[in-house]
């Protein structure tokens, strides 16, 4: 369970402060799925960061599972990022020295959860049994997608933190790519919050917030 309470964070400019978030709450239950939409500007990468141990926000709390992490160091907040946390962005960040199979497994070795048959599972699921000595740049846009969601989920996070991930592919491949991510979400019961702008996609989802001058409208 991801519980949000009153989180604000500012951003200072050349002259003055500029308020993004103004106290935005929210709760997102484990193998629940949330999209979180908003114009642009209106701070949706903002309050994914804050949530996911990327930025620290000036005030509130966040809490997963219990467990405060707003409060955290920058050493706990590495540690929640590494153990508890799956994100999903549309820069995928994989590891270009590192073939596909190693990245899949890389976050979940990290953490010492690594479970070689989840990922072979999860390969297969996700089509990408064949490509797994291949490297990234060897991959197609797509391809590479699946391989950030694969290496996202195979440490059944509690949390999982998606940043329009569909976003430069083809409107019949992210059907596909959203389906996925929302089938594996549910089953690893992981609490699921997805930035999008495509009101189809959000309405897959179970629920759906809009941010809007820096709170939930
Ligand atoms: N590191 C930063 N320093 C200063 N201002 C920032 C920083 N990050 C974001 N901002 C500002 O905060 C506001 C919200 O940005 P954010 O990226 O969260 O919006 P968004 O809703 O995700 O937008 P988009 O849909 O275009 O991706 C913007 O006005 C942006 O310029």
């Amino acid at each position: 369970m991801l519980t949000v309470r009153d989180i604000e964070k500012s951003f200072t400019g050349a002259d003055r402060a500029h308020a993004v978030l103004r106290g935005v709450s929210l709760e997102v239950a484990g193998g629940e799925s949330v999209a979180l939409t908003g114009e642009s500007g209106s701070g949706k990468s903002t309050l994914l960061h804050c949530i996911g141990c990327l930025d620290t926000p000036d005030r509130g709390e966040v809490t997963l599972d219990g467990t405060r992490i707003s409060g955290l160091d920058e050493a706990g907040r590495a540690a929640m990022r590494r153990d508890r946390i799956g994100v999903v962005f549309q820069s995928l960040n994989l590891i270009p020295s590192l073939d596909v199979r190693a990245n899949l497994s890389f976050q979940a070795r990290l953490s010492g959860r690594a479970d070689p048959q989840w990922q072979a599972e999860l390969s297969e699921r996700l089509g990408l049994t064949p490509y797994l000595d291949r490297y990234p740049e060897e991959l197609s846009g797509g391809q590479q997608q699946r391989v950030a969601i694969g290496r996202a989920i195979a440490n059944r996070p509690s949390l999982l933190l998606a940043d329009e991930p569909t976003g430069n592919l083809d409107e019949e491949t992210a059907g596909r790519v959203l389906d996925l991510l929302l089938e594996l979400a549910r089953e690893t019961g992981a609490a699921f919050l997805m930035v999008t702008h495509s009101d189809r996609h959000a309405a897959r989802m179970d629920r759906r917030l809009h941010l809007e001058q820096g709170r939930i409208a």
